[in-house]
């Protein structure tokens, strides 16, 4: 009787120990893997909100900065302000994410990426039902298309002499309407599921090139965008998004960083987010599944070195 009692109650002790040991194992900090500091770092929609503060945070940590957007004048506006603020003359882009040449040219002409980070976005909150088709498509060419873009256009650069540069990154700016579908989304929310599977899909193919994925989940956030969109958001869809808050565009910048500097796939901006990843199984499922993958990529290459020279 003392005994099962005894068993119970280490039982209750050890299942919170364990849970919470769980816990720190996925949420621990690690070390720095992938400095800012003295290395390019090119943002599109950096002209503007999340983009820009982006920009003036990386700028502030010593990295050489080039942004990327459609109007040349808001380009402009938020080179003087970056330089005003942090004294780096940013490098500035006028293209359409929706037209691959011209994305082309502008990474070529801005030279090796070490942090690539893929944040233009559009946004138009309407039910399907009443909502154009236009506006759906307009949703996943920018978001979608134009993320495929970037990356195709700026990868065989990125990996070009990554072993002497050292490790990389892609950041994709989704959304936590990318983590769960919500109200007046549906259009908005597949381009940013989409994103998901995107880098999923890719972290595993560039993984052997010392590139890392991070996939970046902000709650409502205060930029201009947003103040625009909130005027025309349907009610329900506000309430919902209301439910994880709202943050400054500044603290989603830091986040945000903080989780490309230490290669996180997975980038919570706020406590919701990390509820949200938990119960989208987005944590350590992907880290697991990855690990294999990695083990395999190297097991396949050492193969293929051998097939070459077998002496070694
Ligand atoms: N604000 C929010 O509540 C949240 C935003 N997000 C995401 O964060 C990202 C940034 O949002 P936010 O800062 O609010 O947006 P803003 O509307 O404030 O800024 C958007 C930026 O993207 C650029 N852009 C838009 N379309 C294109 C295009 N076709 N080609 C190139 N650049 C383009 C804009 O410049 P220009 O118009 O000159 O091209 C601008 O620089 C988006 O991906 C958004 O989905 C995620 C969660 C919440
Ligand atoms: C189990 C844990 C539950 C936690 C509660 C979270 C509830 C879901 C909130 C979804 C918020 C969606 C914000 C979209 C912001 C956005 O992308 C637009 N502003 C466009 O810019």
């Amino acid at each position: 009787m003392a005994d099962l009692s005894m068993a119970f109650l280490s039982l209750l002790i050890l299942l919170p120990l364990t849970l919470l040991l769980l816990l720190y194992i996925i949420v621990r900090p690690r070390p720095v893997k992938i400095p800012i500091k003295n290395r390019h770092v090119f943002i599109t929609g950096g002209s503007s909100g999340i983009g820009l503060a982006l920009a003036h945070r990386a700028a502030g940590e010593g990295a050489s900065v080039s942004i990327l957007a459609r109007n040349r004048k808001k380009l402009e506006e938020a080179k003087e302000a970056i330089r005003l603020s942090t004294g780096v003359e940013v490098a500035i882009f006028s293209a359409d994410v929706r037209d691959f040449s011209a994305v082309k040219k502008a990474v070529e002409e801005a030279g090796p990426i070490d942090v690539l980070v893929c944040n233009q976005g559009v946004f138009m909150p309407q039910e399907l039902e009443s909502q154009d088709l236009a506006e759906v498509k307009f949703m996943i060419d920018v978001n979608l298309m134009g993320t495929f873009h970037l990356i195709k256009a700026a990868l065989p650069l990125m990996k070009k002499d990554r072993k002497e540069r050292g490790p990389a990154s892609i950041a994709i700016v989704s959304s936590q309407a990318g983590q769960v579908g919500v109200y007046g989304y549906t259009a908005y929310s597949a381009s940013k599921f989409g994103l998901r599977g995107l880098a999923e899909a890719l972290q595993q193919e560039v993984i052997t090139d010392d590139i890392h994925v991070s996939l970046i989940f902000p709650p409502d956030t205060e930029t201009p965008g947003f103040e625009e969109e909130s005027m025309k958001r349907p009610e329900l869809t506000s309430i919902i998004a209301a439910s994880s808050g709202a943050m400054k565009a500044d603290e989603v910048a830091k986040r945000s960083i903080d989780g490309i500097k230490r290669g996180d796939f997975i980038v919570p901006c706020n406590f919701e987010g990390i509820l949200l990843s938990i119960a989208t199984a987005g944590l350590s499922p992907q880290r697991s599944y990855l690990m294999a993958f990695v083990e395999y990529r190297k097991v396949a290459l050492s193969k293929e070195i051998e097939a070459v020279d077998p002496a070694s």
